[in-house]
């Protein structure tokens, strides 16, 4: 699988929870009223904008201009570094602190002003609160004495040791003037509207960046049982102790006391959170012909348990591919070994109709933890997709091209810059033929130091920020149509193919794709000798995938064609257009039968044709790949047509990316002035130095 269809599918995830839009889609300014999800807020005077977190910048922005002059003035803490590659213009206070989400004395600085802006506001006032993932970082105010530091080792420490962010931020809302409904508070009476991206699986209010407009209904004991279990109580600053030990409600002189009526005047809304990225994901896989559904929205725990519960599905699969009659069988061992994920409610089922001959793209989100033993740098999302590779490669399923990315939305993985990584079946032994042993750095939680070195950081994902923050996405391609070699069009053997049978010696292709002749190791109960199949081409998307409410989606009406390709052009070409990854019918239209012996009888003389329309073969290792261009150059006129038009060959053909280049050669080479000039084709092929190509 492409790496860059991969991160195409994560990309749209990461536009569809873009805050902008969120904003521009439920919040609107009419009639002297702010709205929201169908309640309106009078601005009968100008209001106030506070915020944190890392994807309040573009919320802030989008707002700001919304209320024009309704809005009076407003501060808001963003990431170190955000501000320079989104350059704002507004009248919003932007702070910046908390560089990889580690409080600093900026944030500090930030939190202080946005508690001295709402802070003797009047019951008239209305203070519009935005806030998202990363909100406790960039909101710290700890209660005194207890300073930053100390609140800052704490945090790391649970974190360090595999706390989650329901843990963490358990023990945060304690020892923190703001959070855990501190910030409600301290704008009392002032009507506070809180609009929140949710990073935070389930979406619970009073967790997300600490919930500071939402009550905390720990007493205490929840944050010190916690802090035990990690078994960081006794070496704690008195200071935490102490303010540990205070019941909230006590007066402590800067922890304000609950009472519900200081929350009359407090609405919460929920405007984005990851089922919106994982359905986008969905959608974009689906039009791309993958056969798509959504494994879980809720994958927590530790990563270790994540990445053996998805090889394990990866093995599951495998073993439905192989042995068709065990699908009943198949479907218990999913549900089981699934059941920890929280699956979406018709996974299992749906996943189960899929054709597995076919590609499949499964997508799940939410936030699972890494216990760091090891001295090296990475984050949860490389860690993942590195020991997945790990687990595939030695669950042995030779047959299969499977490629996992893990990435955070928000596009930093931990203390690193990148938003995460891919893995695949076969980056172990990749990466051992570029002398890295991936293992080494697997245990040395190293998997940045990794991915860097593996393909000159290819499977690296770096986007920098993005501007919003719903956790992380987890997408899976299973392929189990690997091709087979071909070589029905080496000049050789073509001349020399028997005439009865008519068909390429690959004609083999046409038992069941991507089966391993032999049964693996590790997969108990796969048939050696795999069925026969008369299903369609690999990668093409023979039917619509079923559709689950909230699920499990192919778009209404999906396309097999990615967006944007020419229509005209789609239809006027056999599907995928003009390529072939296997042999064509034999040119009487007779459909080949499976050829039990790949050996050309060299006697006879009469050749194969070459395939009706392919202009070019490529040779990848062993493999041929068939090859031709649009007829219509209308389509590759259009510049995103053109762009489209090679992905979908990419994916389709799954060429290396070096042949890929090869194939984009060829087809500037032939719209430009040298068509006819095949010398210069070759001389392109050589240049390349991968395989050959052949002009028919
Ligand atoms: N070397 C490492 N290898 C793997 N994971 C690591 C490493 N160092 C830190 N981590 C993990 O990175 C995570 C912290 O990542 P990050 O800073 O992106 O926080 P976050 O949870 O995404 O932040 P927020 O929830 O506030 O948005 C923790 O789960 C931690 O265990
Ligand atoms: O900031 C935080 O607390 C986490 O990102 C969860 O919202």
């Amino acid at each position: 699988m492409s790496v860059q269809v991969l991160k195409e599918i994560f990309m749209k995830s990461v536009e569809a929870v873009q805050p902008r839009n969120l904003i521009r889609k439920q919040v609107k300014v009419q009639g002297g009223h702010l709205w929201i999800h169908g309640r309106s807020y009078p601005l009968h005077k100008p209001c106030y904008l506070v915020g944190f977190g890392k994807a309040v910048l573009g919320m802030a922005l989008e707002l700001e201009e919304l209320l024009k002059d309704n809005l009076k003035m407003g501060v808001v803490t963003v990431p170190k570094g955000i501000l320079e590659k989104f350059e704002p213009r507004s009248r919003i206070k932007f702070v910046e602190g908390a560089a990889n989400n580690i409080p600093d004395e900026d944030a500090l600085a930030g939190a202080v002003e946005i508690k001295g802006l709402v802070e003797g506001l009047g019951r008239d006032d209305l203070v519009v609160v935005v806030m998202s993932g990363g909100g406790s970082a960039l909101l710290p105010l700890p209660v005194p004495p207890i300073t930053l530091k100390e609140k800052q080792d704490l945090i790391r420490e649970l974190s360090r040791k595999g706390a989650d962010i329901l843990e963490l931020n358990c023990v945060r809302k304690r020892i923190s003037v703001v959070k855990g409904g501190g910030l409600a508070e301290a704008a009392y009476p002032a009507r506070v509207i809180s609009l929140v991206l949710s990073d935070v699986v389930g979406d619970p209010l009073d967790f997300i960046a600490s919930g500071p407009t939402t009550p905390d209904s720990d007493n205490g004991d929840d944050a010190v049982a916690i802090i035990n279990k990690y078994k960081c109580y006794d070496r704690l600053p008195a200071n935490i102790k102490t303010a540990l030990g205070r019941h909230k409600s006590e007066n402590s002189g800067c922890l304000p006391a609950i009472t519900d009526g200081k929350y009359e005047n407090v609405d919460n809304f929920i405007i984005g959170n990851n089922l919106m990225a994982a359905e986008a994901a969905l959608q974009y896989a689906a039009s791309f012909g993958f056969q798509s559904a959504i494994i879980s929205t809720r994958v927590t725990g530790n990563v270790r348990a994540i990445s053996r519960i998805y090889a394990d599905l990866a093995r599951n699969m495998a073993s439905a591919i192989c042995n068709s009659s065990s699908k009943q069988a198949v479907k218990e061992s999913v549900r089981a070994s699934t059941a920890d994920l929280q699956t979406a409610p018709d996974f299992v089922d749906t996943l189960i109709d899929f054709d597995f001959g076919q590609e499949i793209c499964l997508i799940a989100a939410g936030e699972p933890t890494v216990v760091v033993n090891g001295s090296g740098r990475g984050g949860r999302n490389q860690q993942l997709a590195l020991e997945l590779s790990v687990r595939l490669n030695k669950l042995n399923i030779k047959s299969a091209d499977i490629s996992f990315l893990s990435a955070g939305t928000d596009g930093i993985d931990g203390p690193t810059d990148a938003a995460g990584a891919i893995g695949t079946s076969d980056l172990v032994n990749n990466s051992l033929d570029e002398n890295i042993k991936a293992e080494d750095y697997l245990n040395n939680n190293d998997s940045y130091a990794f991915y860097s070195s593996y393909r000159n950081g290819d499977c690296l994902i770096k986007i920098g920020h993005t501007g919003t923050n719903v956790m992380d996405i987890h997408i899976f391609t299973f392929d189990y149509t690997k091709p087979i070699p071909l070589e029905s069009l080496d000049p050789e053997f073509t001349r020399s193919r028997p005439e009865p049978t008519r068909n390429p010696p690959g004609a083999h292709t046409r038992r069941r794709p991507g089966i391993h002749p032999e049964p693996t190791q590790n997969l108990p109960g796969v048939d050696p000798s795999p069925p026969e199949s008369t299903r369609s081409r690999p990668g093409v998307h023979p039917e619509p995938t079923r559709n689950h409410p909230d699920s499990i989606r192919s778009p209404p009406g999906a396309d097999p064609s990615p967006p944007g390709v020419d229509p005209e052009f789609t239809r006027s070409q056999p599907s995928p257009p003009g390529i072939h990854t296997e042999p064509p019918r034999s040119p009487l239209g007779v459909n080949p039968e499976p050829t039990r012996n790949p050996e050309p009888t060299r006697a006879h003389p009469e050749p194969i044709r070459n395939p009706p329309g392919a202009q070019y073969v490529i040779r990848e290792g062993i493999r041929s790949v068939y090859f031709n261009f649009p007829k219509s150059e209308s389509s590759l006129r259009n510049p995103r047509g053109i762009c489209d038009y090679y992905k979908l060959q990419q994916r389709m053909l799954k060429l290396s990316d070096s042949s890929f280049q090869q194939v984009k050669v060829l087809s500037y080479l032939l719209l430009g002035q040298v068509q006819d000039d095949k010398e210069c084709l070759r001389n392109m092929v050589e240049e390349f130095g991968i395989g050959s190509a052949r002009c028919f």
